[in-house]
C-alpha cells in the first residue's frame, strides 16, 4: 500500500506526518519504527498522526522512533498547525489540537512564503497549559522529596545531579551542568531514561545557564535518544530555571537545532511556547 507523508521539522526535532483525514494507518507504532529508521526508513525522531477530533479542531497522535507513543510533543505540535493551515484543511490562524495531555491552543504568524495562493505559517505560539509538579503526576518514585522534586540529589553512575522534575504532559527531568556542549550524554542519557525512579521512563534535559533570560539545553529524549530540539522538555528547562531563580519568567532556551521562546504566565499558569515549523518534503512510501 502506498503512504503519502509529509516530513516536517521544528528546530531540527523532525518527524513523519501523515494526514489521516486521508490516510490509513492500522499499525501506527510498529509504522513509527518502521519510517524513523535514518538508513531503512525515512528517518525520522517519530511519527506524528493529524486526526479528527470530536472535541478540538484536530487531534494528533505522537508516537517515538521506538514505537512508544508520547502524550504530547512540543515541536510536534507546531508542525501540525502548520500543517493544517498550509495543507487547507482549515482556515483559521488560530486552531486548538486535541493531545493526550489535553487540549492544547496555537495562534499562527505568517511569513512571505506562498502556497495554494496564500501565506504559509512561519511561526507558532503554543498555550502547553500549566506544568505539572507533584511528583506522583510527573510521574517520579521519590517518596522524601514532599510535594515537588526540585534541586533533589540523585547518584548516577557514580555522579551527583540535582534534578527538577516536571511533567507537560510527558515525564521530565532537568539538571543543571556547567558545560553542555561536552557533556556525555550518549552514555548519561540512557541512565536516567531508564532510571527505576521513573516508572513511565523519562525525557532528560540537560542545561547550562548563560544569563538570567537565556540558557543552552541539549535533550535525551525517551523513546528516541538525543534529538536537536524538544519543545516540552524546553519548557520544563524553563520551569526548572524559574523555579530554582535562575532565570526571569521569559527564557530563550539555545538547543542544538536553534532557539525556542518560553514565557510562563505564573499569575494564570500558563506556559507559551513559541518556535518555527518548517515543511522538508511530501512524499510516498510502500508499506
Ligand atoms: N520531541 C518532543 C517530545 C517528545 C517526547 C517523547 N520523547 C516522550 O516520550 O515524551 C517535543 O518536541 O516535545
Amino acid at each position: 500500500m502506498r503512504l503519502h507523508f509529509t516530513k516536517m521539522e521544528g528546530l531540527g526535532n523532525d518527524y513523519v506526518y501523515v494526514n489521516c483525514f486521508k490516510e490509513k494507518v492500522e499499525h501506527p507504532s510498529e509504522l513509527a519504527v518502521r519510517v524513523s529508521d535514518r538508513h531503512f526508513g525515512i528517518g525520522s525522531d517519530g511519527l506524528i498522526l493529524i486526526k479528527p477530533s470530536e472535541v478540538a479542531d484536530f487531534k494528533m497522535d505522537m508516537y517515538n522512533a521506538d514505537g512508544t507513543q508520547s502524550e504530547m510533543c512540543g515541536n510536534g505540535i507546531r508542525c501540525v498547525g502548520k500543517y493544517v493551515y498550509d495543507y487547507g484543511l482549515t482556515d483559521k490562524t488560530s486552531v486548538s489540537i486535541e493531545t493526550l495531555a489535553g487540549i492544547k491552543y496555537l495562534e499562527f504568524t505568517f511569513g512571505d512564503e506562498e502556497k495554494n495562493g496564500r501565506k504559509t505559517v512561519e511561526l507558532v505560539r503554543v498555550n502547553m497549559g500549566a506544568p505539572i509538579l507533584a511528583p506522583e503526576d510527573v510521574p517520579v518514585d521519590l517518596p522524601d522529596a514532599g510535594d515537588i522534586v526540585q534541586d533533589y540529589p540523585i547518584m548516577v553512575a557514580g555522579k551527583e545531579y540535582r534534578i527538577t522534575c516536571v511533567s507537560m504532559g510527558n515525564p521530565h527531568c532537568v539538571s543543571f551542568v556547567d558545560d553542555v556542549d561536552n557533556f556525555p550524554l550518549e552514555e548519561v542519557g540512557p541512565l536516567f531514561e531508564n532510571n527505576p525512579i521513573f516508572p513511565r521512563r523519562v525525557n532528560a534535559e540537560f542545561v547550562e545557564l548563560v544569563s538570567p533570560t537565556y540558557a543552552k539545553m541539549r535533550v535525551w529524549e525517551r523513546g528516541t535518544g538525543e534529538t536537536l530540539a524538544c519543545g516540552t522538555g524546553t519548557c520544563a528547562t524553563a520551569v526548572a530555571c524559574i523555579l530554582n531563580g535562575k532565570t526571569e519568567d521569559e527564557v530563550t532556551v539555545k538547543l542544538l537545532g536553534g532557539e525556542l521562546i518560553i514565557r510562563w504566565d505564573r499569575d494564570a499558569n500558563i506556559i507559551y511556547m513559541t518556535g518555527p515549523a518548517k515543511v522538508v518534503f511530501d512524499g510516498e512510501i510502500e508499506v
